[in-house]
């Protein structure tokens, strides 16, 4: 399959090392990117074939994935539209409608909006998708393939949920990182090396997740059995109750879904 990225930022380098580690061939991924350093980067760390200017050569393509920022979608859609022929086209831009873009691209209708996240870099990524209807079960399944190889996938068939993906899972990264950072500086305030708060939190945070992800109990019930009567982690789950963490967290992914919402109505 041959694939065009636009934008070759963040997620696109994370989504083309996806794709490498999974076998997809390096000559078949071409990346426009106006930033000459990230070209440089992106021609020596992954081989793939850059262009600095989007033109009828570069989408020579099976698939185009716009992976440019929400506000750079619209002037790309529009240079971009002339060049589509039968490409899917797969934007990972958060907020922007499916409809909207499909409008900027003067009604081409063959797109998929993905909201995949950066874990998808070593193939741990967790990506929801959404096609136009006018999408054919078989474009579906390409786009599926492709970020397949970022991680799982999973379909949402009502557009509007994709403001939640995003403040959920494309956000998400940033939530477990802010955790992982409070772990390490409060081991560090109370006396571990660097070395061993670094690892002390990151084995913590991959052991439970892994034992959350292969039991068949609810997360609040290993909780429970981590919480010894009277113990340390009561104490820990007490004060974080009383500053209001977990109100606090769900009322930030709030804000993150409103966020996407807010830009999907002024991107139009
Ligand atoms: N970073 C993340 O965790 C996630 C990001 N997204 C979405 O992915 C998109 C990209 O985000 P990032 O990779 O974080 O941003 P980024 O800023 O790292 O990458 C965007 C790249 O596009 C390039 N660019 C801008 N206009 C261009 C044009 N006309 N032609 C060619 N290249 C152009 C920029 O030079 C830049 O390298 C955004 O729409 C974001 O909403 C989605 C899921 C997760
Ligand atoms: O922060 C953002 O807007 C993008 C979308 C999801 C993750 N990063």
């Amino acid at each position: 399959m041959r694939i065009t990225f636009i934008g070759g930022g963040n997620m696109a380098t994370a989504l083309i090392a996806g794709l490498l580690r999974q076998g997809q061939a390096a000559e078949q991924i071409s990346v426009v990117e106006h930033n000459a350093d990230a070209r440089a980067r992106l021609e020596a760390d992954y081989r793939v074939n850059t262009y600095a200017e989007l033109g009828p050569d570069a989408v020579i393509a099976d698939a185009v994935v716009l992976a440019v920022k929400p506000q750079q979608l619209k002037e790309v859609a529009q240079v971009l539209s002339p060049l589509l022929a039968m490409q899917l086209v797969v934007s990972i831009a958060a907020g922007v409608r499916a409809r909207t873009l499909s409008a900027w691209l003067m009604g081409y209708a063959n797109v998929v909006r993905a909201m995949p996240n950066t874990p998808a870099m070593i193939g741990a990524g967790v990506t929801a998708l959404y096609a136009l209807p006018a999408v054919q079960p078989s474009r579906r399944q390409m786009a599926q393939t492709i970020l397949e190889s970022a991680g799982s996938v999973l379909w949402v068939e009502d557009e509007a949920l994709m403001d939640a993906v995003t403040a959920v899972s494309g956000s998400g990264p940033a939530y477990v990182f802010y955790f992982i950072e409070a772990l390490q500086q409060a081991a560090l305030e109370l006396g571990l090396n660097a070395d061993a708060a670094r690892q002390l939190a990151l084995e913590t945070m991959l052991g439970s997740a892994q034992l959350a992800a292969s039991s068949s109990e609810d997360v609040a019930t290993l909780r429970a059995r981590v919480t010894s009567k009277a113990g340390t982690t009561e104490r820990a789950l007490q004060r974080m109750d009383e500053a209001g963490v977990k109100a606090a967290i769900v009322s930030a992914i709030h804000a993150a879904a409103a966020r996407s919402k807010e830009l999907g109505e002024a991107l139009q």
